[in-house]
């Protein structure tokens, strides 16, 4: 998943978009990159966190009132910065642009590309599919002339052709700034305002999170197939009256988003609290009698204190994270999600020695996390450990932005939940139901469709299979380090009883 943010405002907008992009992180830590416009465009991209990459000498080259940001994590192509976004191109009229998300249909629009528009694209990253057939469509209508209409027609061609999952941000030089959503809604997208002495200031944002923190008032969020264009008199079009998302991923609820986003209507924080709470009847009918509820930060905290609540058991944090590691499953290999995985939890043994702990996980995907964290919950004496999952068993490749793309890497897609909780060394493993999930999520609650693809293999755009294959191909071509969590115990898994201490 990445974080892309764009602004439009009377004064500078570099120092909002790093603002932005700053509490957008946990959505993409590779690379980072912003794009501003004055009179040219202003670029600045590379690896790493924000805070890496921009520097004030950077930020002080970055001028000029509209501009976007990105913060990549990779689903296509290599990790080289020179694929970081944003992208531009200087026809028609110079367009920057970034995306969240993951176009599936790779090889025939880069065919159409070339073929119809006749444009070879320079790298393998599907944002270039989306910009280029975005520009292509626009340098057929009258440039001279250039209308709204215009503009959203490109757009729907666009949506027409390029497919799956695309949030995105352009700025079309001296015009006015689009932002736009795939036909299904499947990544989230927000529009918001703030007023200033000199007139408004508008932005799009991954998660209303950074409205918070930049004092920017919620407007709406940019729903499936929708765009809207700020123009340079500051007026807001919209294409497509808003309507409900028909597939939003729910992984964003369970993982990806940040607990203070509020998108399409639900806060992240309370639907996390619900699975907790769901959680409980799978709990009690298992017959596992903890004396505490712990959870593994961050993101199975506030599960973990709605099963608590629920079951009547204590809640404590016993796992302290160091804050200065950040999320390990988004690193892009396997070494490196264990090396985080290893630094950045740690029990205390005063809180879990002698105890019967159920431990909280928002998921569980490759196990990387959950085995590190049974045997160190042993390791403090913990008398038994239950790992339970607010998310059901993850069975299925995501091919919309979440890179897990093979399903080889997916523990729950080739173990049973016996032999993973002997993999991971519990005393019993406990997932969410994908019906309890599915209800908590179903759309007549009225926040509108879910993409449940990863847990059930029913994708929302049709037939994937050739995706499938060219994501498997590109995988062992540019990165050879996407090898398999999962594949390791495969042969090991049977054979071993869960020993505590071991190891
Ligand atoms: O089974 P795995 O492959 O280990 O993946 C699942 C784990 O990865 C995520 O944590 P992460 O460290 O990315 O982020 P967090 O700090 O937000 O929990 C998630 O919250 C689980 O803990
Ligand atoms: N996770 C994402 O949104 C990734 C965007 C894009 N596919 C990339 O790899 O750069
Ligand atoms: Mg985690």
């Amino acid at each position: 998943m990445c974080g892309i943010v764009g602004f439009y405002g009377p004064d500078d907008v570099a120092h909002d978009i790093v603002f932005g992009l700053t509490a957008l992180q946990h959505r993409g830590q590779d690379a980072a990159g912003i794009a501003t416009f004055d009179d040219n465009f202003h670029l600045c991209k590379g690896n790493g966190l924000i805070a890496d990459v921009f520097k004030p000498k950077q930020l002080k080259k970055l001028k000029g009132n509209i501009g976007i940001g990105h913060a990549r994590y990779t689903t296509q192509g290599s990790n080289d910065a020179e694929l970081a976004q944003p992208f531009t191109t200087s026809y028609p009229f110079g367009l920057a642009m970034v995306h969240n998300g993951n176009v599936i249909n790779f090889r025939s629009a880069a065919k159409r590309l070339h073929e119809k528009y006749h444009v070879l694209p320079k790298t393998n990253n599907d944002l270039e599919l989306i910009m280029y057939t975005f520009a292509s469509e626009l340098r057929l209508k009258d440039l001279d002339n250039l209308s709204v209409i215009d503009i959203f027609d490109a757009v729907e061609t666009t949506q027409e052709l390029v497919k799956g999952a695309y949030a995105t941000i352009t700025v079309i030089a001296g015009h006015g700034l689009l932002a736009f959503n795939d036909p299904l809604g499947i990544r989230p997208l927000v529009l918001g305002r703030r007023e200033t002495e000199k007139g408004p200031i508008y932005a799009f944002a991954s998660e209303s999170t950074c409205f918070d923190y930049l004092g920017f008032e919620f407007i709406k969020n940019v729903g499936p197939g929708q765009a809207v264009f700020i123009d340079k008199n500051y007026k807001v079009h919209y294409k497509n009256p808003y309507s409900l998302p028909k597939a939003f991923c729910v992984f964003e609820h369970i993982y990806f988003a940040r607990e203070d986003s509020t998108i399409h209507g639900r806060l992240v924080a309370r639907e996390r609290v619900r699975l907790g709470k769901i959680l409980a009847r799978k709990v009690i009918e298992s017959g596992i009698q903890p004396d505490m509820v712990i959870d593994v930060p961050s993101s199975g905290y506030f599960s973990a204190s709605g099963l608590a609540e629920a079951i009547g058991v204590p809640y404590r944090r016993a796992l302290v994270k160091n804050n200065h590691m950040g999320r390990s499953f988004i690193v892009s290999s396997q070494a490196g999600r264990e090396d985080i995985v290893k630094k950045k939890l740690n029990p205390i043994r005063e809180f879990v020695e002698g105890k019967k702990i159920a431990v909280v996980d928002d998921s569980i995907v490759r196990g990387t996390t959950s085995r590190r964290i049974v045997r160190i919950l042993r390791e403090a004496g913990a008398k038994e450990v239950y790992f339970i999952s607010s998310a059901p068993p993850i069975v299925s490749p995501c091919i919309y932005g979440i890179d897990m793309a093979m399903s080889t890497e997916l523990i729950a897609a080739n173990y049973t939940e016996e032999e993973i909780c002997r993999y991971i060394e519990a005393d019993k493993v406990i997932y969410q139901s994908i019906e309890d999930l599915q209800e908590l999520f179903s759309e007549d609650k009225g926040h509108g469709g879910n993409c449940f693809a990863c847990f059930t293999g029913q994708y929302p755009t049709g037939d994937v299979t050739k995706y499938l294959r060219h994501i498997q191909e590109e995988r062992q071509s540019h990165r050879g380090d996407k090898k398999s969590a999962a594949a390791e115990p495969v042969s090991s898994v049977s054979a071993k009883a869960p020993e505590p201490t071991e190891h």
